[in-house]
């Protein structure tokens, strides 16, 4: 079909927008529009115009099914409308959750989480001889890190009533139907029908998501009250931090917080922030078993800095150059976010397309991670590529955007990156790793891209430090 692309201006006011649309991006013109990026080789400089020349335009999301049944309506920041309400709920993440001060306030957190993960791996694999679950281990930590920041401790699975067999179940449920593809969510004529049973599915896990966040809630305000003097001298978690808010006029915030605003985002950390870094984690250790040259020589590198007569700490990560562009090329081939999700909310023209008010963007970051007009030799796993190059992840280079950009860009940044290089680093600082045979790297489809099968590995003890695990 051929392209009607108008060359003169891009964006201005709706008096001076060209009205032809242009069917070489639109696949179905329904009432929200699909841009369909992966088909039309939706490159970085393209991303770019949507996502920076055009932020504010595209800063809204879809009212989607996640957001209606699982997010109390949009009252999280994830799946927030643009607007007053959004610039609250994102001012609460990036001046009092997210903050570098609070991420480093943590670390002790992740430390010692990383160190348990380390003794479990070595106890399952029966001291190194035999296979574990890679998977397994790797989203333990993050949940276990992740619960440990907002909860102030971990959760056992017989904590839940109802459903799910216990909390893991809930967060990979919360997971699989929040990344879900919903019909009705793209073809809103088809809203009423639920063939995947997905919109179920969502009703019944938000009811025991919800009993678990009000018991979480009540937990923290009763600790409070009984133990005031204590509490002073406790790193606060999240949920402390939000009480603090709800209890006192900050001045700061122009919204009073609510229950309803404080279980809002605890969903999203458990959404946005276990998963995320657990897939980037696997599919990282998963590369790395493909490429043992690459392996090796990031634990020379972690060799030099650190040694191997101790484990290595988080500020050691800051000097492992090679390690850190291992999780970048992981990132460019495995973005566990693959598609952004944004909406217009004004009619505008961009790079010479017309998009009507309330189209739906789909920004695919998978494609352009793997497009070769963007990189050379983009199926390969080359770490090198990102040496001595100031490319990275943080939404300035737009061939490289696996936590968004702009506006909506991800809060929780610092905190999973931090997550996934520390907890990769020790993995391979601690271990040799061997697999028989070969590494499975099929994809799970869906709007989320894990890996289809578990990695099962064997790990070898490679310090010379024994197996002290108080250090
Ligand atoms: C490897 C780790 C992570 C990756 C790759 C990631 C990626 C993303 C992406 C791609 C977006 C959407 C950006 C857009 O639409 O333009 C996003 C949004 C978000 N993320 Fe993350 N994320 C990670 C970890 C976290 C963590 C640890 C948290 C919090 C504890 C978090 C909280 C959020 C929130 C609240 C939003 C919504 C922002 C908004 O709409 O204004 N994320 N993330």
């Amino acid at each position: 079909m051929a392209a009607r692309r108008k060359s003169s201006s891009v964006g201005g006011s709706s008096s001076s927008i060209s009205r032809r649309p242009c069917e070489e991006i639109w696949e179905y013109n329904v009432s929200a529009l699909w841009l369909s990026s992966h088909r039309c080789g939706f490159f970085s400089g393209l991303a770019k115009e949507f996502l920076k020349t055009h932020d504010l335009a595209f800063a809204n999301r879809p009212v989607i099914a996640a957001g209606k049944y699982m997010a109390y309506d949009h009252r999280d920041v994830v799946f927030a409308r643009y607007g007053e309400y959004w610039r609250q709920m994102r001012k609460l993440c990036t001046i009092e959750l997210f903050t570098a001060k609070k991420t480093e306030s943590f670390k002790s957190v992740r430390e010692e989480e990383v160190l348990k993960m380390v003794r479990s791996i070595w106890k399952e694999s029966g001291e190194g001889i035999q296979c574990v679950d890679v998977r397994r281990s790797v989203s333990s930590i993050a949940q276990n890190i992740v619960c440990r920041m907002f909860a102030g401790r971990t959760f056992s699975d017989d904590e839940l009533n109802g459903g799910c067999t216990g909390f893991k179940d809930m967060v990979s449920e919360i997971a699989a139907v929040t990344g879900a593809f919903v019909i009705g969510d793209y073809f809103p004529f088809l809203e009423w029908f639920d063939l995947e049973g997905i919109r179920r599915r969502m009703r019944v896990v938000h009811k025991i998501y919800d009993e678990f966040a009000e018991k979480l809630i009540d937990e923290h305000i009763n600790r409070r009250r009984a133990k005031a003097e204590e509490e002073c001298n406790r790193v606060k978690d999240m949920v402390d931090i939000l009480l603090d808010m709800a209890e006192s006029e900050r001045q700061s915030m122009e919204m009073k917080i609510t229950r309803v605003h404080m279980k809002a985002i605890i969903l999203d950390i458990l959404s946005a922030g276990i998963e995320t870094s657990s897939t980037t984690i696997e599919w990282a250790m998963s590369e790395l078993l493909r490429n043992p040259h690459v392996m090796v020589k990031a634990q020379q590198e972690i060799d030099l800095v650190v040694g191997k007569h101790r484990f290595i700490k988080e500020s050691d990560v800051i000097r492992c150059e090679y390690l850190q562009c291992i999780v970048k090329e992981t990132f460019r081939l495995h973005p566990p976010v693959p598609l952004l999700r944004h909406e217009s909310m004004e009619e505008c023209n961009v790079d010479g397309y017309y998009i009507p008010l309330k189209t739906m963007l789909l920004v695919n970051v998978w494609a352009i991670g793997r497009h070769e007009s963007v990189w050379e030799d983009p199926l390969q796993f080359k770490p090198e590529r990102f040496l001595r190059n100031t490319m990275d992840v943080k939404g300035q280079d737009f061939e490289l955007i696996p936590f968004g950009t702009g506006r909506r860009m991800c809060p929780g940044l610092l905190m999973g990156l931090t997550v996934v290089e520390l907890t990769l680093a020790q993995l391979i600082h601690c271990f040799d790793w061997s697999v028989d045979g070969e590494v499975n790297m099929d994809e799970f489809s869906g709007l989320t891209v894990p890996k289809k099968y578990p990695i099962y590995s064997r790990p070898s003890w490679r310090l010379t430090t024994k197996h002290n695990f108080n250090v």
